[in-house]
């Protein structure tokens, strides 16, 4: 199997990279522009023989031969992507069709890494994945937000436009193989959606900007924790290895999804704040600072699909995966624990 992985140097993208290389039948390529992402998280396969890794950015049209295709390029750290919104409006949209094109013209499958963001200010709770969503679209997240809500929509309408039955492909594929057809002739394509949920672990950028990785990184650092007004807003956290595990088994099953990944798992963010505290740094006070506009007041997914259609569920609890973040962080700044 020859699988691109457009934004392999990033967070999500590197955990992934590293487990479909555990598989010795898979060839691994990685495009991605380093925006947020860094060669050092793949540092590990640079120079393998069954890697290989392209400084591209998706926005312009990538010629590869491949299988499979985990389309995850764009930032996402509400910083990062508000740096320059119409940047990650062409990163998805443009991205998302040049990656389309692609996989129609090789036949490859190919998997969204879409968000929960898509709910936008949710007011259904938990989320299913058949809540439309209740999204600002021309507030400052939008550019992510509604970015990915037309990626979703690019995938389904190359999907319905050329996706035909099973019947219909092998008949496609007669047909390719009397007339001598190219691999552009292929004339199916099949997609999947993940909504990933906030995703937290090791390699996350130290100035990152998500919570997660902030509140570790002022623990370590001796900072108050800057919990953004009013605090009760709520967030679900997926350990980064069950996010790939779901990943993997959506790309490999049946269904074309949209279906939430995610840790069903709710806290407030003072909740989150006082486990940190208490797990890291005892001593250091959380501090109420403003919030940005559009912030969503709750976030949980519904995971009944994932556990039907992919037997997919969370393994690890926050509790169990701060620890493993926080030993990441401490060797990365050069802080020791304390005895
Ligand atoms: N981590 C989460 O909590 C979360 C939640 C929901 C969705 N997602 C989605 O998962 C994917 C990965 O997220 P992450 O947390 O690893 O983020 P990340 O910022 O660490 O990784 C994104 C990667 O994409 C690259 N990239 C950005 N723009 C690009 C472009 N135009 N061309 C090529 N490469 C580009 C970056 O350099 C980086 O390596 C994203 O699509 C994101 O929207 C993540
Ligand atoms: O230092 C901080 C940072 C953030 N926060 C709060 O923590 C919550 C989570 O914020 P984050 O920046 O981590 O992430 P968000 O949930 O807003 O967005 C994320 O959601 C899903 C993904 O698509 C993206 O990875 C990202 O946009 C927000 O309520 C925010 O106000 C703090 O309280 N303090």
């Amino acid at each position: 199997m020859r699988i691109l992985v457009t934004g392999g140097a990033g967070f999500i993208g590197s955990h992934l990279v590293d487990k479909l290389m555990e598989n010795e039948k898979n060839e691994v390529i990685v495009a991605d522009n380093y925006f947020t992402g860094s060669k050092d998280n793949l540092r590990k396969w640079i120079g393998h023989p069954r890697f290989e890794l392209i400084r591209h950015d998706v926005t312009e049209p990538l010629l590869v031969e491949v299988d499979q295709i985990y389309h995850l390029a764009c930032p996402a750290s509400p910083i990062f992507y508000k740096y320059n919104p119409v940047k990650t409006i062409k990163t998805n949209v443009i991205g998302t069709l040049n990656m389309l094109g692609l996989a129609k013209r090789v036949g490859a499958r190919i998997l969204l890494t879409s968000t929960s963001e898509v709910y936008g200010d949710p007011l259904v709770h938990p989320q299913p994945e058949t809540y439309w969503g209740n999204v600002n679209p021309i507030g400052v997240r939008s550019c992510y937000d509604e970015g990915k809500r037309v990626a979703e929509t690019l995938m389904f309408d190359y999907h319905r436009q050329h996706g035909i039955g099973t019947c219909c492909k092998i008949i496609c594929i007669i047909i390719d193989d009397l007339v001598n057809y190219v691999s552009h002739s292929v004339c199916f394509i099949e997609i999947r959606i993940a909504r990933i949920f906030n995703t937290y672990g090791p390699r996350m950028n130290i100035d990152d900007g998500r919570v997660v990785s902030n509140f570790i990184a002022q623990a370590l650092r001796d900072e108050p924790l800057t919990v953004q007004a009013p605090g009760t807003q709520t967030r679900s956290f997926c350990y980064v290895s069950d996010m790939v595990d779901g990943l993997i088994r959506l790309m490999e099953g049946e269904n074309t999804g949209p279906i939430n990944i995610g840790n069903p798992g709710e806290f407030t963010m003072i909740e989150l704040a006082e486990t940190v505290k208490e797990l890291i740094n005892p001593k250091i006070e959380i501090k109420m600072v403003e919030n940005t506009p559009d912030d969503p007041r709750q976030r949980k997914p519904d995971i009944t699909n994932a556990k039907k259609m992919l037997g997919w569920e969370p393994k690890i609890k926050l509790r169990d995966g701060l620890p493993l973040m926080e030993a990441d962080f401490r060797l990365r700044l050069g802080v020791a624990k304390k005895l």
